[in-house]
């Protein structure tokens, strides 16, 4: 089951490794044809119908296809008005190779005539709202015929997500849906046959810029709308808080904190004028501050849990207690991790060990990377968090679904890498779901990290992939 974002995301995944959506779309158009075939023996009139997205494109392919049968192609529009370059382009090819074929300009004028199978390609994953015209008469007329009616990916009118419809829909009898089952065709009347169009496994397994996709800012949000973080952290050390602020401010909070001891809240502070630094008694985290830190937490959109807090036995025995009572979203690193396997928490977690953390968690990790990946993805359901476990190979889990992050080089072993994923994770899950979160930091602070490396090569320093963060959460090219 993929929803409609998560397909857009693979999508432009697939695009990267190579398989351009115009690629797809001709697997598509091909599987739409078997579809017909199936319904339909040669000779039989096929009329398909449509729209000008790509859900249209992938039957202008089909039409090609069909040699065996008497096609006509009913274009709802002008071809001027299609909406996408490949959709274009295979209605290009149809005009070149002569194809029988109407355009649209005036629903009263619409005549789907008497074929014995329709093709629905008005709409697929790109409907919004209820049908416009030419789509509504075109749809009613389709609903009229006594034809058996084939629907390309969705029903035109139908939510692919949610199977509503705001409307009037295509009432198909088969629907030939794409690379996998969507959530919204379970309830419906008909049958639905999945088509593999050849989208890359990996597109899916590996992060990539589609799942850059999940970060669509809302030009209309307000300053608070893209999270207020956390970091508690330091005592010992004091660049790890702060670097894991700053990162969270470059990965788009809007607001950076740090609670830290006393002892080191000026230095923490002498690092950025952007960061908000509380500090609490004394030279380390204890189990008196919780209650201060519980208030604290409560009205960020998330916490980063431990950068720069040390082992000492009453930090961790704090971190216990914070856990233990903390109902919010939190991103837990360094000393911190090893708490997480013993505390009972309402709290949603995103664990970043890398793989020696992770074995001191208790959980398991192998050399070779698939194999790890199951077993992080067991581990992280026994838990019931979403792990991160930073390696060569990153690997995503919240214990169902798996995402492997290849971006990063070995320059990235230096000091503080660490902390600034931390804090992207930290920014990002205010925003996204714990999964997406994880992958989208994990890959953009790969990217930030191998833009450094083209910079200073093994040279790099961790404030070097603050500065490209931004870049690396961006869709730019690298
Ligand atoms: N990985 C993918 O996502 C793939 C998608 N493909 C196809 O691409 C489709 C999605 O294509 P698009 O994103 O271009 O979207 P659609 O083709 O579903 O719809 C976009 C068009 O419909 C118009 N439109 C939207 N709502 C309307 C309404 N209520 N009444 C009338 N017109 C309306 C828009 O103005 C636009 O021209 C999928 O359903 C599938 O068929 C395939 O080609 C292959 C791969
Ligand atoms: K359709």
């Amino acid at each position: 089951m993929i929803t409609s974002r998560r397909m857009a995301a693979v999508d432009l995944n697939a695009e990267a490794l190579g398989v351009p959506r115009k690629q797809l779309m001709e697997s598509s158009g091909n599987a739409v044809a078997r579809a017909c075939r199936d319904l339909a023996d040669p000779g039989a009139s096929v009329a398909i119908v449509a729209g000008r997205g790509n859900n249209g494109g992938d039957a202008l392919v089909a039409a090609r296809f069909l040699t065996a049968y008497d096609v006509t192609v009913h274009l709802l529009g002008r071809p001027e008005t299609i909406s996408t370059d490949i959709a274009r382009e295979n209605w290009d090819a149809l005009v070149a190779g002569e194809a029988d074929r109407r355009t649209v300009t005036d629903s009263t004028a619409f005549d789907l005539g008497d074929p014995d199978l329709v093709v629905d390609a008005m709409l697929g994953t790109g409907v919004t709202g209820a049908l416009r015209e030419p789509e509504a008469t075109a749809a009613r007329a389709v609903n009229e015929s006594s034809a058996a009616v084939l629907a390309v990916d969705v029903p035109s009118g139908v939510d692919a997500d949610t199977g509503d419809a705001a409307g009037l829909a295509v009432d198909a009898d088969r629907v030939v849906t794409f690379h996998d089952d969507k959530p919204g065709l379970g309830d419906l009347d008909c049958e639905v046959v999945v088509a593999d169009i050849g989208i890359p496994e990996a597109a899916k397994l590996f992060t990539g810029p589609g799942d850059l996709l999940a970060l669509d800012r809302d030009p209309k949000s307000h300053k608070g709308d893209h999270g207020d973080v956390l970091v508690v952290g330091g005592g010992p050390y004091t660049g790890a808080p702060a670097l894991a602020a700053q990162s969270a401010l470059r990965a788009g909070a809007d607001l950076a904190r740090v609670a830290c001891p006393e002892a080191v809240a000026r230095e923490v502070q002498g690092y950025s004028e952007n960061l908000i630094v509380r500090g609490f008694s004394g030279d380390r985290l204890a189990p008196d501050h919780v209650p201060d830190l519980l208030d604290f937490a409560a009205d960020r959109d998330a916490v980063v849990f431990g950068p720069g807090l040390g082992d000492a036995d009453e930090s961790l025995a704090a971190v216990r207690e914070f856990l233990a009572a903390y109902d919010g979203t939190a991103v837990v690193d360094a000393d911190a991790l090893q708490i997480v396997p013993e505390v009972d928490t309402e709290a949603t977690l995103i664990c970043t060990p890398h793989q020696g953390e992770l074995q001191t968690m208790g959980g398991e990790t192998d050399a070779d990377w698939e194999a790890r990946s199951d077993l992080v993805r067991g581990f992280a359901a026994d838990l019931g968090h979403t792990l991160l476990v930073k390696g060569a190979y990153d690997v995503v889990s919240d214990g169902d679904a798996v995402r492997v992050n290849r971006t990063g080089n070995p320059g990235m072993t230096v000091g503080g890498t660490g902390d600034v994923l931390a804090g992207a994770a930290g920014a990002l899950a205010a925003v996204l779901p714990p999964l997406d979160a994880a992958a989208v930091a994990a890959y953009a602070n790969g990217r930030a990290g191998d833009l450094a490396a083209e910079a200073f090569g093994g040279g790099l320093v961790a404030t070097d992939l603050l500065e490209r963060l931004p870049a690396g959460l961006r869709g730019d090219e690298e």
